[in-house]
């Protein structure tokens, strides 16, 4: 099975966002952001703390209002919608779930305030993998356990969408998995998916697709192959010397590497035909290689997906 196929019947309900942009003060926090997310598939929003995703998240829930632009939930705003929690399951901050009730009474508060046949809050503890600690007080859960319920929350008025603020964050790597699996089969059956992280290893085994914004700004929008696989040559030359001054002369971006090759920004028939006419002996010549998902998030957006900020990492090297 093709889980990344969509069936074309299925319509399904995309997440629009167009020229977003949202200012606090004179700083645009988000800056004319624009990017899809279609049915079908998982798609994680990345970038940088501060970057502008829950400020994103937050205006595609109606809790804060655009400066310009738009951000639409099958083709509304989210304040739009005749039945919201129906249409979108929303995970913004797991932390803000009550601590003196448990999970159950969570769960049934949400079943009865959405109108949901009497079971759905059982059967969600279930999909979530809480059946065992239902009537634990959330108190008295771990962070990756509230992860769990605020998920089994956005679940519960069976929405077309999901939109998850950090989902992953504070799950142990069984926890990630089940959300993968989680979420692979919400999408399968024809939902959408927007996952925020600013930790690239968390999400990069559940999406499919990565937008990628820094400041703001969209930094990258494409599939996990698009983004990870190399724009470019790597090609070795009898005379290294030879090589770097005819790119260096016809101004084709280039990086010389330490073990002596050169990665060049030209497809492999343009960088042939540049040899050949240049009269330089290939010794080889292929893809280059992305380096990881990892060193494309930083040549991105010249910050490593950590807790660090850009400006104490300073800017981009890797082009
Ligand atoms: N209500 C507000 N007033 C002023 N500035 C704000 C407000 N909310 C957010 N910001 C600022 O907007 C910027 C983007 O914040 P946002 O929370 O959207 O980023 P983020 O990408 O979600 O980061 P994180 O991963 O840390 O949550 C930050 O610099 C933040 O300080």
């Amino acid at each position: 099975m093709n889980h990344r196929t969509l069936k074309a019947d299925t319509g399904g309900t995309p997440i629009e966002v167009r020229g977003l942009t949202k200012r606090y003060g004179t700083r645009a926090v988000v800056d004319d952001l624009s990017f899809t997310c279609t049915p079908g598939t998982v798609t994680g929003f990345l970038g940088p703390n501060g970057a502008g995703k829950s400020t994103t998240l937050r205006i595609l829930t109606s809790l804060a209002a655009a400066d310009a632009g738009q951000a639409l939930v099958g083709g509304r705003r989210y304040s739009d919608l005749t039945d919201p929690a129906r249409t979108i399951g929303v995970m913004l901050d797991a932390t803000a779930l009550g601590r003196g009730r448990t999970g159950l009474e969570t769960l049934r508060l949400a079943e009865r305030t959405l109108r949901m046949p009497a079971g759905r809050a059982q059967e969600v503890l279930e999909l979530v993998g809480l059946a065992d600690a239902a009537r634990k007080r959330v108190g008295g859960y771990s962070y990756g356990m509230r992860q769990r319920l605020g998920i089994g929350v956005a679940l519960m008025g069976d929405p077309k969408v999901l939109v998850l603020d950090e989902p992953a964050n504070g799950l142990d790597p069984e926890g990630i998995r089940w959300m993968r699996r989680l979420l692979r089969s919400f999408a399968d059956s024809g939902g959408t998916v927007l996952l925020s992280s600013h930790q690239l290893r968390e999400v990069q085994a559940t999406v499919d697709r990565l937008v990628v914004i820094d400041q703001g700004r969209l930094v990258r929008e494409g599939t996990l192959e698009e983004l990870t696989t190399a724009r470019g040559t790597r090609v070795g030359a009898e005379h290294t010397q030879t090589l770097l001054a005819a790119l260096q002369s016809e101004s084709v971006p280039h990086t010389a590497r330490a073990d002596g090759l050169v990665d060049v920004e030209l497809a492999a028939d343009d960088m042939g035909r540049l040899a050949l006419r240049e009269q330089i002996v290939l010794t080889s010549l292929g893809p280059a290689d992305a380096g990881g998902l990892e060193e494309v998030f930083f040549s991105l957006t010249g910050t490593t997906p950590s807790d660090t900020t850009a400006a104490e990492r300073g800017p981009a090297t890797i082009a």
